[in-house]
């Protein structure tokens, strides 16, 4: 019989990559779907090649008892919501989620296989059933240095990091684009006389931005043509939540006993729409060519692509703009850095839907089924 799997926050930006990839991987062959809504039960449900069914309520404990697994990406609420009530009904099925409520939990694993897949496999073995996606940041991180992490090599991490909009959602995408636009059309008299004045244009930008009409709903502070060096709650310790993120998910991830290995930075939202770039300072333990460290990091895992340190290949490959919508990885500015020979650059980028949220989730599920 095939594994009854129910699926939470389908239709939602991360629910559809994640389906996007279950379609291009065949992953819906051998399960048994079974769609659930917060809003919208009793409409049909997505035709996966299955025949017809209609949307189950995402708060019936009942039907999602009625589940081997559940695969959510409907957000932190609902779990808050959800998954304690439904454990509490006896239900120990798989529980497989996006949202970071649950990461650190002591019963969880986070995910990332490339990266972890004995801790996965230990995991099962031993009968954990939570598994949650990393943060974006982190799990796009850990892959593109994943060689250095796995030689033992990090005396200590920090990324700083440059978002995309899709990180904070639909609706703050579609705002950038809209701010890209409302720029423009302020400047637009301006830019189409080849005989204006750049301060003029200049100044108009900038006093634009800086106006009510700007539309910033969503970021609440203007992003395109400027950036947000804030991204999720205070901590007390200073930090945003989302550089908290960083050591504690890393090194979770890595199995890390002991004393973790310090990873620390500032996470700044830029005017991408959907890969998140970070320029990470490593501390290596031990000085080690950049022949090396280039060989360690390429050979790690199939989706990471080296990026030798030269000027073209750098603005060509290892951009936002190149790896939208791809499953690389690309890594690239490793050199060493002018304070001592074990200080490295390295610069990064990753599609924050693929990689950063869809794609873990979907691999454990097929971990799940035996097809990885
Ligand atoms: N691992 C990571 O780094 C990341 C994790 N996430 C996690 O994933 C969660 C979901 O994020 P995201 O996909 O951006 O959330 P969305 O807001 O795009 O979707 C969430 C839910 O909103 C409902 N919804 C209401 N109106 C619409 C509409 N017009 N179109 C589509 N859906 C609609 C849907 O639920 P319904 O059908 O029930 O109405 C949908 O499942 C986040 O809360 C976060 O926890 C997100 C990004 C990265
Ligand atoms: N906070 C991330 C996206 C995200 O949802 O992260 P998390 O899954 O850790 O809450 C960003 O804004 O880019």
């Amino acid at each position: 019989m095939s594994m009854k799997v129910g699926i939470v926050g389908w239709r939602g930006m991360v629910g559809s990559v994640l389906m996007q990839r279950l379609r291009e991987e065949g992953d819906f062959n051998n399960i048994d779907p079974v769609f659930f809504t917060t809003s919208q039960h009793g409409l049909p449900a997505p035709d996966v090649g299955q025949g017809a069914s209609v949307l189950q309520d995402a708060g019936n404990l009942e039907a999602l008892a009625a589940c081997d697994v559940i695969l959510t990406c409907q957000g932190g609420d609902y779990t808050a919501e959800v998954y304690q009530p439904l454990r509490d009904t006896g239900w120990n099925g798989y529980w497989i989620d996006a949202a970071s409520s649950l990461r650190m939990a002591d019963d969880s694993v986070i995910v990332l296989d490339p990266v972890n897949r004995k801790n996965i496999d230990d995991a099962i073995d031993a009968g954990v059933k939570t598994f949650v996606g990393g943060n974006c940041t982190v799990s796009l991180m850990l892959l593109g240095l994943h060689g250095l992490f796995k030689e033992g090599l990090v005396e200590w991490a920090s990324p700083m990091t440059y978002q995309a909009a899709s990180g904070a959602g639909a609706r703050n995408m579609r705002e950038l684009i809209s701010q890209m636009g409302a720029v423009h059309s302020a400047a637009k008299v301006l830019l189409d006389d080849p005989a204006s004045a750049i301060l003029e244009l200049d100044r108009t930008v900038a006093d634009y931005i800086r106006s009510e009409d700007y539309p910033c709903d969503q970021f609440g502070v203007p992003l395109a043509g400027s950036l947000i060096p804030w991204i999720d709650k205070p901590m007390a310790s200073g930090q945003s939540k989302e550089e908290w993120k960083a050591q504690v998910e890393a090194n979770k991830i890595l199995g890390v006993d002991g004393q973790p290995i310090p990873i620390d930075g500032l996470c700044v939202r830029v005017g991408a729409m959907r890969s998140h770039s970070q320029a990470i300072t490593l501390k290596l333990k031990k000085d080690v060519s950049v022949d090396t460290i280039g060989q360690m990091i390429a050979s790690a895992n199939d989706w990471v692509q080296f990026v030798p340190n030269d000027r073209q290949f750098s603005m060509e490959k290892l951009t936002p703009a190149a790896v939208t919508g791809t499953m690389n990885i690309p890594v690239g500015r490793i050199r060493k850095l002018t304070m001592g020979s074990e200080f490295i650059s390295a610069f990064t980028v990753g599609d924050q839907l693929l990689w950063g949220a869809a794609e873990p989730l979907r691999r454990m599920l097929a971990i799940l089924k035996g097809d990885l």
